[in-house]
Parts: structure tokens; sequence; C-alpha cells
């Protein structure tokens, strides 16, 4: 929405896949704005997955949207979008400019303080081919995000996802690196993250 972000644009990853951090890639007016949207009108509910062969609740809330006759799925289950709203539509325009390509879904993420987290995966869903850009928009408090190796799990980088900020990972990232959200005891309040996605169907 911003002409010009503020942006490092330089890959955080030494090697084998890339991320890009927007350090205002939202104005602060926009982000207020979109947070009172998001936690208002979002439908968030707290789902099940299946973590060794058990089910456990998920430490967040979640939604999806995107097209609702093509579902999408991680850790054994399966979640049906609901329909595109307006306000999602402008973020979606605003990032697929930035990123140079069209999404079709966005995962919603809602930590409601710092003892909900993501543990670390990587988003390598068949559908979603094989090097994805998946660009990553944040609002509210600032969590760390870590990415480390996959094979080399001492290879490790984080970068702190602020208010109105935008991460894009690309090429090799899905692969050869995992990532994740951890819990902090820090007093933080609500942080809200969208994922957006090209599902290949
Ligand atoms: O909350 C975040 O920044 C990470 C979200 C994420 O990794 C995911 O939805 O796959
Ligand atoms: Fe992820």
């Amino acid at each position: 929405m911003q002409l010009f972000h503020a942006s490092s644009q330089e890959n955080l990853l030494p090697s084998q896949g890339e991320a890009y951090y927007y350090h205002e890639f939202f104005t602060g007016d926009q982000s207020a704005h979109f947070w009172e949207k998001l936690l208002n009108e979002i439908a968030w509910k707290q789902e099940p997955i299946w973590m060794f062969g058990k089910q456990v609740m998920q430490p967040r809330l979640t939604a999806l949207y995107g097209d609702p006759t093509k579902p999408y799925g991680y850790s054994g289950i399966e979640m049906t979008p609901f329909a595109w709203t307006d306000f999602l539509i402008d973020i979606k325009a605003a990032v697929e400019k930035e990123a140079q390509e069209e999404f079709t879904h966005v995962l919603l993420n809602y930590y409601r303080n710092g003892a909900d987290s993501m543990g670390w995966h990587r988003d390598n869903e068949k559908v979603l081919g094989v090097n994805p850009t998946i660009a990553s928009v944040s609002f509210g408090s600032t969590r760390a995000f870590q990415l480390r190796h996959y094979e080399n799990k001492q290879l490790k980088k984080s970068v702190e996802l602020e208010n109105g900020s935008l991460l894009l990972m690309k090429g090799e990232c899905q692969h050869f690196w995992e990532h994740q959200i951890p819990k902090t005891k820090k007093v933080l309040g609500g942080r809200i993250n969208l994922t957006f996605r090209k599902l290949l169907y």
C-alpha cells in the first residue's frame, strides 16, 4: 500500500531458500484498522490436529479463507475455506503486488498471548507445489519467528515479526528450512498472522 517499503531486501537465509522481511509493510493506521476487522469479523476456532497418533487441540485459534470448493489441510485435518471478505481481499492485493504471485487461500492464526504458539514445521503439502511462495502478514504483538535447517538443526535464524510486517518465504525455503513461533513468558497481547498460499488444483 506504501510505494516504498522499509525493507532489508536481503535474504535472511544463508543458502537453500529465501526469506525476506518487510518492516512496516502496512502503516500503523492501516494495521490498527485491519486488527479490528480481523479480531471481530473472522470465524476463529480452536481446532484439533493429529500429533504422534493422538488428537490434540492446537495452541492458537485458526481460520481458512479462499475458494470454498478447494479445501486445504495439514497435520491430519482438512479445513473448508470461508469465502473471501472485502478487507481480506485488500490485504491480499497489497501482498500479491509485492510478492509477484497470485494467492488462492489465506490461513489465519490468532495467538491470544505468549502461551499460544506454533511448533516446528514446513509448509510442504503437495498441493502447494515444489517451491511455493508463502506471504506472511503480522498484526499486533511482536513475536519471534524462528527458522532452522531441516537437516542441520544447529543452523538457525530468527526474526521478530512486528505489527504491520510482511515476510516472504520463497524458493527452496519450505524444502530445506522449518519454522516455528515459540511460546514466550514475556507478558504479551494478541497477535494475528495471515499466511497467503497458492493451492495448485
Ligand atoms: O504465525 C506465524 O508467523 C507463522 C504461521 C505459519 O507458519 C503457518 O501458518 O504455517
Ligand atoms: Fe508455516
